[in-house]
């Protein structure tokens, strides 16, 4: 089989240099670029504050797949088992549920310190860390409004849970020497129609301010905030619109996340990017698939992950663009869902950069569509599966569906006896 692979490997270089492509330069520059794999999809966004309360903020995780993880430590396990089976450079994205105390902590007196076995797994991988607050599944949540509130008392309780939340990114940056992303995400909306669309927005407003007030390190933490077009009970009115989001990110210069599920069927986030650089200093990133809605299936190698891979390529936004992953099936192995799903963005990165890019922007200003057209649909048939393989060999991985396997009897072994 390694001969095979390295066969292919040889072969596929030399198709690829008669277009202009250095494959060994594409496999260095994507064991630059992290994706950064979120914690929730291993126990459908229970996290462990209170795994028996119900999920609330308009997401769902559909189905029963038995084995999700229970504890901190069977989830640091599952992430074990999935990222041995993908290669190259990984990252971890944390909700603030997913602290790790031995006593209860409300979600306004979370410290770094409920995090520190986290760190020290992150440390033993050497990978970073990102973080998030959770402004959902929670009692002052229950109506629906959190950041937005109009009771004072709890508008503040959800600004002092963002704040302690900075607190513990800026931890995981201080700590592991890479700066931690923290995505601000809540969920506050209205189902029905809605005569005050101001008021909302401007406490929303008001309370990011206040959150983001405390300059922090830059090298340790940097803030994004994230729209949505409507949740599940909040159908009428998100507090929280792209329109927004894009204003705040770009007059406080914040990073801005776009999330491939949370705007229209017909509107895709790769479309987005380019707008978006012109005004931010950084792009997060939420690969995910959206059917119908905002339902967080798997990601797999469509034209819309390909297309936002391809955008980050052709643009050369390496440093400013944050690449994470949002999905949480419970209706499959949950560990199959994070190697297949981090598999696919890396494969989109890997085949984006593959690409004769210069030979196909030269087309373009020439104005001949034609023969970019031809040549943009002739390389999707190039080998870079060959590429692929041989650069999971290198990182010491399964190159191909053997993965499974692995997968399979980490089930039978550890998750059926869950
Ligand atoms: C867990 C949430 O899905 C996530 O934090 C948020 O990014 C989101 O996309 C909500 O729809
Ligand atoms: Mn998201």
């Amino acid at each position: 089989m390694t001969r095979l692979i390295e066969q292919a490997f040889d072969l596929a270089k030399q198709r690829f240099a008669a277009i202009g492509v250095d494959v060994e330069a594409a496999m260095q520059q994507l064991d630059t670029l992290p994706v950064s794999m979120h914690c929730w999809q291993g126990d459908d966004v229970r996290g462990f504050e209170n795994p028996q309360g119900t999920l609330t903020g308009g997401i769902q995780a559909t189905g029963n797949y038995p084995g999700r993880a229970r504890s901190a430590e069977e989830l640091r396990a599952d992430l074990d088992m999935a990222m041995s089976l993908i290669p190259g450079a990984k990252r971890l994205n944390l909700h603030a549920i997913y602290l790790d105390s031995d006593e209860p902590v409300d979600r306004d007196a979370i410290k770094p310190e409920h995090f520190s076995r986290w760190v020290s797994w992150a440390k033993q991988h050497q990978i970073g860390l990102d973080f998030n607050p959770t402004c959902f599944s929670h009692p002052l949540s229950a109506d629906g409004f959190t950041l937005a509130h109009a009771d004072d008392a709890i508008r503040q309780f959800w600004i002092d849970h963002c704040k302690a939340s900075r607190k513990i990114s800026a931890y995981f940056g201080e700590q592991l020497g890479t700066p931690s992303v923290m995505n601000i995400w809540v969920p506050d909306g209205m189902k029905d129609l809605t005569v005050d669309r101001m008021a909302p927005r401007q406490r929303l407003l008001a309370a990011l301010d206040e959150i983001i007030s405390e300059k922090l390190n830059p090298q340790h933490h940097i803030d994004a905030v994230e729209s949505k077009l409507f949740g599940i009970g909040a159908e009428s009115y998100t507090v929280g619109s792209n329109e927004f989001y894009f204003g705040y990110a770009t007059s406080r210069q914040t990073a801005l996340t776009l999330d491939a599920g949370h705007f229209h069927p017909t509107e895709t986030i790769s479309d987005k990017i380019s707008t978006a650089m012109l005004y931010v200093p950084r792009l997060l990133l939420h690969v995910s698939r959206p059917v119908r809605w905002d339902s967080d299936h798997v990601v797999i190698l469509d034209d819309e992950t390909q297309a936002i891979a391809s955008e980050i390529v052709r643009q050369q936004l390496f440093d400013k663009v944050h690449i994470g992953l949002d999905f949480f099936d419970a209706s499959i192995n949950r560990i199959a869902a994070w190697v297949i799903g981090t598999r696919n963005a890396k494969k989109a990165l890997l085949r984006a950069l593959l690409e004769p890019t210069a030979q196909l922007r030269q087309l373009e200003v020439q104005g001949d569509f034609t023969s970019r057209l031809a040549l943009l649909e002739e390389q999707k048939s190039l080998p870079w599966q060959a590429v692929w393989e041989a650069w999971c060999l290198r990182h010491d991985v399964p190159a191909d569906a053997s993965w499974l396997t692995k997968v399979r009897d980490y089930e039978q072994q550890i998750l059926s006896q869950r």
